[in-house]
């Protein structure tokens, strides 16, 4: 029996068999754990064979069955030959978790052509790929009617975003990538709903994952304060947001589709979490005529940086 606990009642997945990308670390290690628990077999995807070794091991010394592809997301040609594959050993593919991605800090000024490519490609592009080749092959192997005859949905998806609502200062690429994502995860719902396939993402806020191990110092150190922007004054776990991933997966969700879960302690909605940097020049209001701006409120029209310099 795992030692990994679940909220969720035993052999909710058994016999099902589900994919986890970037399955060998981090939130997408311990959403691969706990598919395993509920009684799933677990296809371990990412591009660092040891990672996944590890964890396949890891899960069949807790009593799951898992095993693990390694492929870069990205790489379409592979996505393609793997879910064959998959498909091929296993029969199908019932639930799909588009969790691989990450970015690196960087002012949007300095972002260079690459590196947004790279980040794109990751978090949009790599979900998309894996997503369509699912759906492609899964209804290659069973029409729609052999589906209903068996009284099986198709695959579930959910994809993990990030909490991107209000831009995603100092990580441009990511924020755009994401919302991407979130929006393709509503077309994909209503395009896909004919044929039983649910869509649906999750959006974490700031987790303690292993994936935060992978910033500078610097960054380290921010994140260390980022719990004190969080209403909840917390950050959040690896399996916090499991179990959202995990509920949507379930039957519990089956009249849900093209929704987005926010894992983030109410983040979102408390304000100031990215300091605006003191402003060199900020940009003057323009003065519109006929404006009818109360006097009391005509000294917050520029910053107070502005104002101590005039
Ligand atoms: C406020 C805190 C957190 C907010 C919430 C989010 C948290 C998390 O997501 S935690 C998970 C974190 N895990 C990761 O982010 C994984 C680590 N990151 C990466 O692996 C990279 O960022 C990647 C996604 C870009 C990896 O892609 P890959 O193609 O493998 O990358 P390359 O190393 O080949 O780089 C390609 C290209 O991208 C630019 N670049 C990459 N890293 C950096 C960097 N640290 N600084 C500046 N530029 C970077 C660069 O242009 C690279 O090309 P070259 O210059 O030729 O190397
Ligand atoms: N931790 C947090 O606070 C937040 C995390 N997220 C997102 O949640 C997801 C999981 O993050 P987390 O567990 O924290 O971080 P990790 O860095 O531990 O996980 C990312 C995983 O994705 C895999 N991966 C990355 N790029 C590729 C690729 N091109 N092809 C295949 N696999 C890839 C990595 O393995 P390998 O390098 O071996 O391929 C790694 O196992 C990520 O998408 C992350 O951005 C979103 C918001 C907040």
């Amino acid at each position: 029996m795992s030692c990994y606990e679940s909220i969720f009642r035993d052999a909710l997945f058994a016999g099902q068999v589900g994919l986890v990308t970037g399955g060998g670390s981090g939130i997408g290690r311990c959403i691969a754990h706990e598919m395993a628990r509920l009684g799933a077999h677990v296809v371990l995807v990412g591009r660092t064979v040891e990672k996944l070794e590890r964890v396949a091991a890891e899960i069949a010394e807790d009593g799951g069955s898992a095993s693990w592809w390694a492929c870069d997301i990205r790489d379409e040609a592979g996505v393609k030959a793997m879910v064959a594959e998959i498909v091929a050993a296993h029969g199908r593919v019932d639930m799909l978790v588009n969790n691989a991605g990450g970015q690196y800090p960087s002012p949007l000024a300095h972002l260079s052509k690459k590196g947004w490519e790279a980040v794109v490609a990751t978090n949009l592009t790599g979900g998309f790929l894996m997503a369509r080749e699912v759906f492609e092959q899964s209804m290659q192997t069973f029409s729609r009617r052999e589906h209903r005859a068996q009284g099986r949905p198709g695959p579930a998806i959910v994809n993990i975003i990030a909490d991107m609502w209000r831009g995603m200062p100092g990580m441009a690429h990511s924020g755009a990538a994401r919302a991407g994502m979130q929006n393709l995860t509503m077309t994909a719902a209503v395009e896909w709903a004919r044929f039983g396939i649910r869509v649906n993402a999750v959006a974490p806020g700031w987790i303690a994952s292993a994936g935060m191990e992978t910033y500078d110092e610097p960054m380290k150190t921010t994140i260390t304060h980022l719990h004190k922007s969080v209403p909840l004054k917390r950050l959040g776990t690896e399996s916090e947001v499991s179990a959202a991933v995990c509920f949507l997966l379930s039957p519990a969700a089956a009249f849900m589709t093209g929704q987005t879960l926010s894992v983030d302690g109410g983040a979102p909605l408390y304000p100031n979490q990215f300091p605006i940097p003191a402003h060199s020049n900020s940009l003057a209001f323009n003065g519109f005529h006929r404006a009818t701006t109360p006097a009391f409120l005509s000294a917050h029209l520029q910053s107070p940086e502005d104002a101590d310099q005039t």
